[in-house]
């Protein structure tokens, strides 16, 4: 594969405009990631010759109160690199504001009139990235599409998640995107796939002799998935309260990566092919019962003179919030080489480690000729694979391994690829990859509406059955490893949590 080089670099550079337009520009996610993404980019030579970001959101802002705003989260993540200074300074002048309201036509109409006079009559394609609360997505999709888009080239909006909150609500919001945007303008972002360690799933399995054979149920025992974070819901507990860790982060991130990780061989690396492959692990999966999930809720805790608050602490939500911030689950994909296998995830916030893995663990050697090295838990002698995807990027694979020496010791080592000491360079924010692919019409990485159907149909049942019965979350404190329940729903399985093993 090559290195991904400027797509505006041949004969289009000068004839063609780029605009990008960040609804929501005054906005969190704006600040921490589009706009340090969209300037990553301009660094390293990736966005045209002729390209201009727009803000637009309600708050007054003139261009420069903008800049500013900008400039205190940009970061040259090249660090120490020639030129930053200079670079910020071109990517600001590039950078404009509009402010308007987002169910307004006649405010999109005005952007539209900014955007010509800096398109100059080239051939114009537009951007729209909505950085905005779902309950505005279709509002400014009407906006955008009728008083905004491109006359002569194209418009495509990514549309940030939460999709929905449920099947009927993420059919509506598809079914009203759909009025003003056909699907190949929609690109739905889950910034897990443009994660490096996610992005190279694929290439681990397919390229390597070494995996593709044993990902079956023939010598994958489980598979497990888990995301923690070590802070609580702080500052979104608004947000948080109305959806929970199941649809803030399993129903999308974990269970996309679920989706990559267990496809079949796709018939090329075209976005179509691999979707397909993804759509069908998804609808081959069985529906997820309630004696398989396990949720759980922060509560205060003090530490060493420190005090850590309860989730329900946050004046944003009720007291008697039964939203869980932490869930495990044991999901089961039922087609043939899958067939019970478990695949375990969880997620949680507010826990002792911030982290984020695919952990696979391997059968047991057959007539292990070493069996009496091991003691009776064979089990504990078996292989696991696992991708860090974060923090520390790293792949490593748990072998048994001769102690040296005259005597016949075995221990557990690794064989680690460790990115940092392999590839010095500074790894991309996921965000720069999805909007470099958007702007390319890229899809592989986004979201399709069928993907995001299949998504759904699994979790909706669950989560209306856990609200319904309103099944309270089992408390534990904050900076802990979660309710002891995940570790009974992993014995029942037959699986340990590869995290909590000791061995890291
Ligand atoms: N922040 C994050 O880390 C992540 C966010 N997301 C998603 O990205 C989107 C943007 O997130 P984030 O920046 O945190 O969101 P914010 O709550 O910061 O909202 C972004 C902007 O939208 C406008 N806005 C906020 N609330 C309303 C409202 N009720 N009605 C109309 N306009 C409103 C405000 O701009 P103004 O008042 O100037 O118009 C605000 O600056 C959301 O859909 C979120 O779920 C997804 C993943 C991570
Ligand atoms: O989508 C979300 O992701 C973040 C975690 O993203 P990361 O890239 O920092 O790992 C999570 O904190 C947030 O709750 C969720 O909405």
């Amino acid at each position: 594969m090559t290195e991904r080089s400027n797509p505006f670099s041949e004969s289009g550079k000068t004839e063609s405009s780029l605009s990008i337009t960040v609804v929501g520009a005054s906005g969190d996610l704006a600040k921490k990631k589009i706009f340090p993404a969209l300037f990553a980019l301009f660094y390293e030579d990736c966005l045209p010759e002729n390209f201009t970001v727009f803000g637009y959101a309600r708050t007054k802002m003139t261009d420069e109160e903008l800049r500013n705003m900008i400039s205190q989260t940009l970061t040259c993540r090249i660090d120490k690199r020639e030129n930053c200074d200079d670079k910020m300074d071109r990517f600001l002048k590039r950078c404009f504001y509009h402010s308007g309201q987002y169910g307004s036509g006649e405010h999109f109409a005005e952007l539209d009139c900014k955007l010509k006079e800096k398109e100059e009559g080239r051939l114009s394609k537009r951007l729209f990235y909505l950085s905005i609360p779902p309950n505005i997505f279709v509002d400014v999709v009407r906006c955008a599409s009728t008083r905004a888009s491109s006359k002569n080239g194209w418009t495509r909006v990514i549309v940030e998640k939460p999709f929905g909150r449920d099947s009927e609500s993420s059919g509506e919001l598809t079914r009203c995107l759909k009025q003003y945007l056909a699907e190949d303008q929609i690109f739905r972002i889950d910034h897990y796939l443009g994660k490096e360690l996610v992005e190279n799933l694929s290439v681990l399995r397919f390229s390597n002799l070494i995996f593709e054979p044993l990902w079956s149920r023939d010598y994958i025992r489980n598979v497990q998935f888990i995301f923690s974070e070590d802070f609580g819901t702080e500052g979104r507990g608004g947000y948080f309260d109305n959806y929970g860790i199941i649809r803030d982060i399993m129903q999308n991130h974990l269970l996309q990566i679920l989706a990559l990780f267990a496809m079949e061989t796709p018939v090329s690396l075209d976005a179509e092919d691999i979707r397909n492959e993804k759509v069908k692990v998804l609808r081959s999966m069985r529906p997820l019962q309630l004696e398989n999930v396990v949720v759980g809720q922060y509560k205060g805790h003090s530490k060493s003179g420190k005090t850590y608050p309860a989730y329900t602490d946050d004046p944003t939500v009720p007291k008697s919030s039964l939203t869980p911030t932490f869930a495990a689950a044991a999901l089961f994909i039922d087609n043939a080489r899958w067939d019970g296998v478990p695949f375990l995830m969880k997620a949680g916030k507010a826990l002792h480690t911030k982290r984020a893995e695919i952990r696979v663990q391997f059968r047991h050697v057959p007539g292990n000729l070493f069996k009496r090295n091991f003691g009776t838990d064979l089990d504990k002698a078996t292989n696991e694979l696992v991708l860090r995807v974060q923090p520390d990027e790293a792949i490593y694979l748990k072998i048994n391994n001769k102690v040296p020496g005259l005597g016949m010791r075995l221990d557990r080592s690794d064989l680690n690829l460790l990115y940092r000491a392999r590839y010095p360079r500074e790894i991309p924010d996921a965000y720069e990859r999805l909007l470099l692919d958007a702007i390319e019409g890229e899809r592989r990485l986004f979201i399709r509406s069928d993907e995001l159907d299949a998504a759904w149909a699994l979790f909706t049942p669950l989560l209306k059955e856990l609200e319904e019965k309103k099944i309270a979350p089992e408390l534990y404190p904050y900076g802990s490893r979660g309710p002891v329940g995940s570790h009974y729903l992993a014995a029942k399985h037959n699986v340990r949590w590869g995290d909590l093993s000791g061995e890291d």
